[in-house]
């Protein structure tokens, strides 16, 4: 499975201007790639108090705009997230498709982070991120998502191979984002694939470093601190063996896990 993960900047509440910056992504895509994955909110950023305006009502716009990529571009798309205004509130929703421009999976971000002030302007969500893309069975979370591990646990007891996880991770924390994610990654035997954004918005700087894991740890693909498309290869056929070696599922004992 060849993968692109679009480690692009995002122009601060400015869909329009995002979406142009995405279309020129997928004009410079090798023709040999598999999957595309996009960052977290890479339509409006963290432009958070204007969301009323600049919102997609029920996600409809990002929808059609990433349906339409992946039909055009013959490609599977884990499209980032972004700002799906509902009559409840605004979540941080992420659109999985398939090649053939099919909506796959809709996840939203389960846990919201206060340090970005998140609580204040979204809602947060309880659907699982489980999705099968190629064949594999794959799952999806949004950036804070990943430390907590007991909710990662939940999305991989069904034979998840791949972790598709979309991000605006600020620079200052980014050894957070490797270790966590290489933690992942081991704890569950499973392919991480993480895609962050690069630049700054008026209160931070995004740290790139977009990384494909492998399920022992070992990284596969990682992008610098500019934009860039980051390309890797992952092959899953390893990670039965790995978890009959060390088998962590069968070892469980979710009775002291309370
Ligand atoms: N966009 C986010 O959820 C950022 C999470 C983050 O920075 C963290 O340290 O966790």
């Amino acid at each position: 499975m060849k993968l692109a993960l679009l480690q692009i900047d995002v122009a601060f509440g400015d869909p329009e201007a995002n979406e142009r910056k995405v279309e020129e992504f997928f004009r410079n895509l090798d023709a040999s790639v598999d999957v595309v994955v996009l960052p977290e909110l890479w339509t409006t950023g963290y432009d958070l108090s204007r969301l009323e305006t600049i919102a997609d009502e029920e996600g409809q716009k990002a929808k059609r705009f990433l349906s339409d990529l992946a039909e055009r571009y013959d490609v599977h798309l884990v499209g980032g997230s972004i700002a799906k205004k509902t009559s409840d509130g605004v979540l941080n929703t992420m659109y999985v498709f398939d090649n053939k421009g099919s909506l796959l999976k809709e996840y939203s971000k389960a846990h919201l982070f206060k340090l970005m002030n998140e609580e204040k302007y979204l809602i947060d969500d309880t659907m699982d991120g489980k999705f099968e893309l190629m064949g594999e069975k794959s799952a999806g979370l949004i950036c804070y998502d990943i430390r907590f591990p007991e909710w990662v646990r939940t999305q991989m007891l069904e034979g998840t191979t791949v972790l598709y996880v979309v991000a605006e991770w600020p620079a200052p924390r980014i050894d957070h984002w490797k270790t966590l994610l290489k933690a992942r990654a081991i704890e569950n035997q499973c392919y991480v694939v993480a895609c962050n954004r690069v630049g700054a918005d008026p209160k931070n700087e995004f740290g790139g470093h977009s990384i494909i894991y492998g399920p022992w740890g070992d990284v596969l693909a990682e992008g610098s601190e500019q934009e860039e498309i980051v390309y890797g290869e992952i092959d899953t056929s390893n990670v039965e063996e790995i978890r009959t070696q060390i088998p962590i599922f069968q070892d469980r004992r979710p009775e002291l896990y309370k």
